[in-house]
């Protein structure tokens, strides 16, 4: 079934508008993240979702209800949308406990107490049902947000760029816990971030947005892999876009790089080639290598061609320095796109 599903939504503020069309489709128990650039959307989008911002046209549906659209706003606390923020939203004042049960008003004292000591189980944090939250670490901290959020049950959780006020290692220790968190409890999810690897890393499909629209929502390998533009391709990684011209029954492009394998769309007048596809060897198109940067488990050679374009080869370890006479093979097919250049 499908949890969410957002359909030709436009919003705005005043007579700016910012969303202009989004289509975006969530699955139950699903993670989709929702990944653009500053200023496309996301933020303006989820509230939408969440009840805090109209829409001027479209419509959000959450499980069988709609809940937005120009004639329908169910209230947000009657949505059964739950949020996690990016960090500081615990009440002050009360325990971790009572953080947790916050949205379980009205039920069953039993049920709740039963209902707060599984959440707290699930991230990890049962020892610590009495600390106020001054008195835990921001991981910490952001696993109670997210103990509240599942704690009542919601047809969908909305995770605002939780990870990005923790520092590097934290954050993706806590990215992949709350993954597993959300797995275990069968929870449907939309995860707002700017962050590709984040998006890439955790997400079942990831939908990218870009000047208030979605451009493409794939499962993360396809996206990476096939994306709908030049302009996607580049955001998502490291990219080699050069002119490719079709030849054969569309299976093979001429190219700057030599004559390469390629699929995806035949009247393609560009081909994507991602840097690690590109190896370092005796035979190949020939280049000099312009400057490298070491990564540790790898390097990124920009080597430039006969033609005056420049390359990005991914190689594992140290790169030969900058000045060495390199040759180029491309292994694997490119991936043919629509227009070049950029974008
Ligand atoms: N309250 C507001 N009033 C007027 N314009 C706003 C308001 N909030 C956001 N905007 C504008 O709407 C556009 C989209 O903003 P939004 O916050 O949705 O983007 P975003 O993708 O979440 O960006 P970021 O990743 O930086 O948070 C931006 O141009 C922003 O300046």
């Amino acid at each position: 079934m499908t949890a969410l599903e957002i359909t030709g939504v436009h919003a705005g503020y005043g007579d700016a508008p910012v969303l202009r069309g989004v289509d975006l489709l969530v699955a139950e128990h699903r993670l989709v993240a929702l990944l653009g650039p500053s200023g496309c959307g996301k933020t303006t989008l989820l509230r939408t979702v969440a009840g805090f911002h109209p829409v001027t046209g479209g419509r959000i549906r959450v499980g069988d209800r709609v809940v937005e659209s120009a004639a329908t706003r169910v209230p947000a606390h009657r949505r059964r949308v739950t949020i996690v923020p990016q960090e500081g939203s615990l009440f002050p004042h009360l325990d971790v406990a009572a953080n947790v049960a916050f949205g379980l008003k009205g039920r069953d004292r039993h049920d709740v107490a039963d209902r707060v000591q599984r959440m707290l189980e699930l991230v990890g944090l049962a020892e610590h049902r009495r600390r106020q939250p001054h008195e835990l670490s921001g991981g910490q901290q952001q696993r109670v947000a997210l103990a509240r959020a599942l704690a009542p049950e919601p047809d969908l959780v909305l995770l605002d760029e939780p990870f990005s006020s923790l520092d590097a290692q934290l954050r993706d220790q806590l990215r992949q816990d709350v993954r597993d968190m959300l797995r275990r409890e069968g929870a449907t999810a939309l995860l707002i971030t700017h962050d590709q690897q984040e998006a890439l890393s955790l997400a079942d499909e990831v939908a990218i947005m870009r000047d208030g629209r979605v451009r493409q929502q794939a499962d993360p390998a396809t996206l990476y892999a096939r994306p709908t533009d030049a302009w996607t391709a580049r955001f998502l990684g490291d990219s080699v876009v050069v002119d490719a011209r079709v030849v054969g029954a569309g299976t093979r492009a001429e190219t700057v790089l030599g004559t390469i394998d390629v699929t995806g769309p035949t009247d393609g007048r560009s081909v994507l080639v991602r840097p690690e596809q590109l190896r370092l060897g005796p035979d190949g198109v020939p280049g000099t290598i312009e400057r490298t940067v070491f990564h540790g488990h790898d390097s990124l050679a920009h080597v430039r061609l006969v033609d005056g374009s420049t390359v990005a080869v991914r190689t594992p370890g140290a790169a030969p320095g900058p000045g060495r006479e390199v040759r180029l093979v491309v292994v694997g097919p490119g991936w043919l796109l629509p227009e070049g250049g950029d974008d």
